[in-house]
């Protein structure tokens, strides 16, 4: 939305400050160029006769000022006004390239003046010496006045002297008062003639300064269009220019889309249903002579980074067709009907290039409800999506060209949109399973150097370590663990890695330089070990991998890692066991100090939550009884929902049920002070324990894991024993 917004708004004050600046430079340089013109419109002067006055005859060349050409002066005053109608540019003062051209230009142009200025070439005298030396001794055959301002005498052996006079009348006084002093017969005189010598270039001149405005204007405009990195649209001008025009980027079969459906790994159902528009891109006659009408559009829903766009890429990469990429927030703007004409550009574009797929990622972003919005005036969105609809319904079937959308809020869509003849087509992408991040595993594992090749058993243990992982975490998992890889300089990428950088997603950096008071790491010891012992004994917790109270990320100073299994169900119990353990840390700190401190607040938080969650729309409190009483919208209530009284079950449900964890938690741990006093101890000599340290010091577990995956993939290892490496415990959740 923005994107285009910025290159207009800091184009406006380029705009002004370029007329301005850019008129005062040309006015001095007329001004300059004027000062120098050669007087081209003087009066030719017929012979005179002389008289002498030398002094005011001596001038020197650069002093002499033209008095007779206001005229011009005037006629080139002209020359900027006419050119304020140039193309604008941004200011000039700011660009590097443009003072180098005017200082260039003007420079050459005064070099040049000069230079025609400069015509008469004969040696230079003063009048006195003239006098002297050639005057009164008759060596004079002829005089010419040239431009009334320079004199070239021509001597009897044939050469030329010349010299500057400040006027002409005193010079012919001069001349004749000599010429009296020699008595020399009027039949005799010297002849006098008068020229008028202009350079083609007084004509070129005056057209100088709007030549050069035009044309550094011209380079400007030409520069700032330019395109920007990545061939597309990039110069500031680009922004005003284009700004109707589709922003979406092509990406072309042969060079970019490389993608093919094996890339995308784990979700077989959603290829299967894509794979019919690759049929239908590829042969569209097995369509048409049934006269089948083809689907125009699929919404690609699911999480972030579940493999949308690579899906929508994937599909052109099979059916070997253009790839029109764009993002529903390109299309909106602050100026009313530019998406409507980028949604037209963009089709029209497509039509060209059929058969190709269009793919608009968050499409939300036009397609969202319109009668959700009904505060906001929304009226360009509303074009936007309407031109959007119109250019759905105005596909023939002979255009080829699918429409891929992809969301993550497929709730939001407006009906318009996903009615038949549309977006008819649903894929949905959920986030993976184990078996779908094994396969994501296997795909991003295969660019990397591996001391084996990769194995289902490997590709496994990293998918049981990251349960709710989506694809992009997993590609960015993979490229961490590399990345760390090359900091040890390794010259594998190892399980170590691996699993270094999958704790570094969840949880964050390791903070080193946050060093925590010994009554503070005390503190965070038996909490830690509180949350610890709880799960150990709660059925339904899930297995825990690590307790740490090594600070991390942002605000974690110390942790458990707990890995839950790919579940759709929750059951009440289970809710409560995890309650009980979120309060564990605290209840820790109550048994075991006089004092509390701020370190559980963030454990209250999920206890609140999940208890509001059991009251309001779990149907999981007798009192309130199946009913959703979580209000859908909160800004559209218009009227209450509940009564005051049921108000005020509702929060005697949540904190009872708040209340009854805390109590068993109480009981659980007062019963095991003592195991909480050990693993905290050994918690604070070694600040990383894992499972085997808890089965060394509180026995095994005493329920089956329930876990599949940590089972089949991850138990049999630790059970061997210490491991070479006592820090390879992972986790997804923590608590
Ligand atoms: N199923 C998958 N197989 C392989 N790689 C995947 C898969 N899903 C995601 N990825 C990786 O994650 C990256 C990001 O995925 P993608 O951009 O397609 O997600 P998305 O669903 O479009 O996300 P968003 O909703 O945020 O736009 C991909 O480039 C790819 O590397
Ligand atoms: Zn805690």
């Amino acid at each position: 939305m923005f994107a285009l917004r910025n290159p207009i708004v800091s184009m406006r004050r380029p705009l002004a400050s370029l007329s301005k600046s850019t008129f005062e430079q040309s006015a001095l340089l007329q001004r300059q160029l004027s000062f120098h013109r050669l007087p081209n419109n003087s009066p030719v002067i017929g012979t005179r006769q002389f008289s002498v006055l030398n002094n005011q005859l001596n001038f020197k060349f650069t002093n002499r000022t033209n008095y007779k050409n206001e005229g011009n002066y005037n006629q080139q005053q002209n020359g900027p006004n006419n050119n304020k109608n140039t193309p604008p540019s941004p200011n000039p003062l700011n660009n590097p390239n443009f003072k180098n051209f005017v200082f260039i230009a003007l420079g050459a142009t005064l070099l040049l003046d000069l230079f025609a200025l400069s015509t008469p070439e004969s040696p230079q005298l003063t009048f006195q010496d003239f006098k002297v030396n050639y005057l009164e001794k008759g060596m004079v055959n002829k005089i010419q006045v040239i431009n009334n301002s320079f004199v070239e005498a021509t001597l009897n052996n044939g050469t030329q002297v010349g010299f500057t006079i400040g006027s002409v009348e005193f010079f012919e006084n001069e001349i004749d008062s000599i010429q009296d002093k020699l008595q020399i017969a009027p039949v005799d005189r010297i002849p006098v003639s008068y020229e008028k010598r202009t350079s083609v270039w007084s004509y070129i001149i005056p057209f100088i300064p709007t030549l050069m405005l035009i044309g550094g204007s011209y380079y400007l405009y030409s520069t700032m269009r330019k395109k920007g990195p990545g061939g597309g649209s990039g110069g500031p001008l680009d922004g005003i220019m284009n700004v109707g025009k589709s922003k979406a980027k092509l990406f072309n079969q042969d060079t970019d889309i490389k993608v093919k459906f094996k890339d995308v790994a784990g979700c077989d159902e959603a290829k299967e249903e894509i794979m019919e528009f690759v049929t239908f891109l590829q042969q569209p006659q097995k369509y048409e002579k049934l006269g089948a009408k083809i689907p125009r559009g699929a919404i690609l829903s699911g999480p972030p980074g579940t493999g949308k766009t690579l899906l929508a890429k994937a599909t052109a990469g099979e059916a070997g067709v253009p790839f029109l990429s764009v993002s529903g927030s390109e299309f909106v703007e602050m100026f009313v009907g530019v998406g409507a004409s980028r949604v037209r550009d963009l089709f029209s574009t497509a039509r060209k290039l059929a058969p190709c797929i269009i793919f608009v990622d968050e499409i939300d972003a036009i397609g969202a409800a319109r009668e959700s919005s009904p505060m906001r005036s929304n009226d360009e969105k509303e074009a936007t999506l309407n031109q959007l609809l119109v250019e759905m319904d105005g596909f023939e079937s002979s255009d080829h060209v699918v429409v891929l959308a992809g969301t993550n809020r497929p709730d939001m869509l407006d009906k318009a949109l996903t009615r038949p003849g549309r977006f008819d087509r649903h894929v949905y992408l959920d986030a993976p399973d184990i078996e779908g991040r094994k396969a994501i595993y296997k795909v991003h594992l295969g660019p990397l150097k591996l001391k084996e090749p990769v194995t289902d058993e490997f590709a496994g243990r990293l998918s049981a370590l990251t349960p709710g992982f989506s694809g992009a975490d997993i590609a960015n998992c993979c490229n961490e663990a590399a990345l760390i890889a090359a900091r040890t300089d390794a010259e594998y990428v190892e399980l170590k890695h691996f699993e270094q950088a999958i704790e570094r997603v969840i949880v964050g950096l390791e903070r080193k330089t946050r060093v925590l008071s010994p009554e503070e790491k005390k503190t965070v010891a038996y909490h830690e070990a509180g949350h610890a012992v709880c799960g150990w004994h709660l059925q339904h917790a899930d297995p825990l991998l690590k307790v740490s109270i090594i600070p991390r990320g942002q605000a974690a100073l110390g942790y458990a890692q707990y890995l839950p299994g790919d579940q759709y169900l929750i059951s009440q119990e289970q809710f409560e066991h995890r309650m009980i353990m979120a309060l564990g840390g605290r209840v820790s700190e109550q048994i075991n100090f006089d004092d509390i401190t701020t370190g559980g607040a963030d454990d209250f938080e999920k206890v609140t939550k999940m208890a509001n969650a059991m009251v309001l729309k779990l149907g999981m409190s007798n009192k309130i009884g199946t009913i959703v009483m979580e209000p859908k919208n909160t800004q559209m209530q218009v009227h209450k929902q509940f009564s005051e009284e049921t108000f005020e079950t509702i929060d005697a449900e949540v904190k009872r049920l708040v209340d009854d964890a805390y109590a068993k938690c109480k009981k659980l741990l007062t019963e095991r002070l003592d195991e909480v006093e050990k693993v905290a101890q050994e918690l604070l000599i070694k600040e990383v324990i894992t499972r085997d340290d808890m089965i060394r010091l509180l026995g095994p577990r005493p329920f089956e894991e329930k876990n599949e995956a940590f089972k089949k993939y991850l138990l049999p290892q630790n059970q061997e024993g210490e491991g070479e490496n006592p820090h390879t415990d992972e986790g997804a959740k923590l608590a």
